[in-house]
């Protein structure tokens, strides 16, 4: 397994060992013993799993407040995604930085997306997959998001915004400067 951190160091790319043979291959996508090897210690308490029928549909920013804030562990099961993380916790060198990672079902990276962090991703195929872990269950109340095309924090997802499908949730969320952030006083050494 692979564990390469990324611009925002506590956003980590993972790929997992492949086992090809004639038949295709194998893969143990998650392991508790292999991430703790890592220094990567979450306990996962649900599975997600959707399904993006067209391509260029974006599923963010998103997070669940605290105490419900959840770590993720995404990876696709078919198609690809450009799969961002922005650093919300106030008190962190990297406040408002952002991270955009290629994952493919192809390759099979994924990218853990610490607490404290928005969430997103855009389809790159149609019909497109994505699994998850969190490490605390969902809950609607704590639910929370982010314009995807923010201007203050200003992700690149790389296609014309005129092109991207979202829910009608996404659409009527915030922006950053009318947004009440749920992690303040967060550094980023929270439990
Ligand atoms: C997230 C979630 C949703 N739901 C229900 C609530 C709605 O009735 C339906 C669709 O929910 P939503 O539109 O929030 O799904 P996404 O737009 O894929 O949201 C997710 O997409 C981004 C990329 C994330 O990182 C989050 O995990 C999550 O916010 O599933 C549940 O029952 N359990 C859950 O854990």
């Amino acid at each position: 397994m692979q564990v390469e951190a990324q611009a925002i160091p506590e956003v980590k790319l993972i790929i997992p060992a492949r086992f090809g043979d004639s038949r295709g291959w194998f893969s143990e996508t998650w392991s508790a013993s292999r991430m703790a090897a890592n220094g990567l210690n979450h306990d996962f308490v649900q599975d997600n799993h959707s399904l993006s029928a067209q391509i260029y549909t974006l599923r963010g920013l998103h997070y669940q407040a605290p105490p419900f804030a959840q770590t993720k562990l995404v990876r696709v099961a078919s198609g690809r995604v450009l799969d961002v993380a922005v650093d919300v916790r106030p008190k962190s060198e990297t406040f408002l930085k952002w991270v955009a990672v290629e994952l493919t079902a192809a390759a099979g990276e994924q990218l853990l997306v610490p607490k404290g962090f928005l969430h997103g991703f855009l389809t790159l195929e149609p019909r497109t997959e994505v699994l998850y872990k969190v490490d605390a269950p969902y809950s609607g109340e704590a639910d929370g998001a982010i314009r995807f095309d923010d201007p203050t924090i200003g992700v690149d997802w790389g296609v014309d915004p005129a092109n991207i499908v979202i829910s009608e949730k996404d659409a009527a969320a915030p922006y950053f400067t009318d947004w009440s952030n749920p992690f303040e006083g967060w550094s980023g050494d929270e439990p």
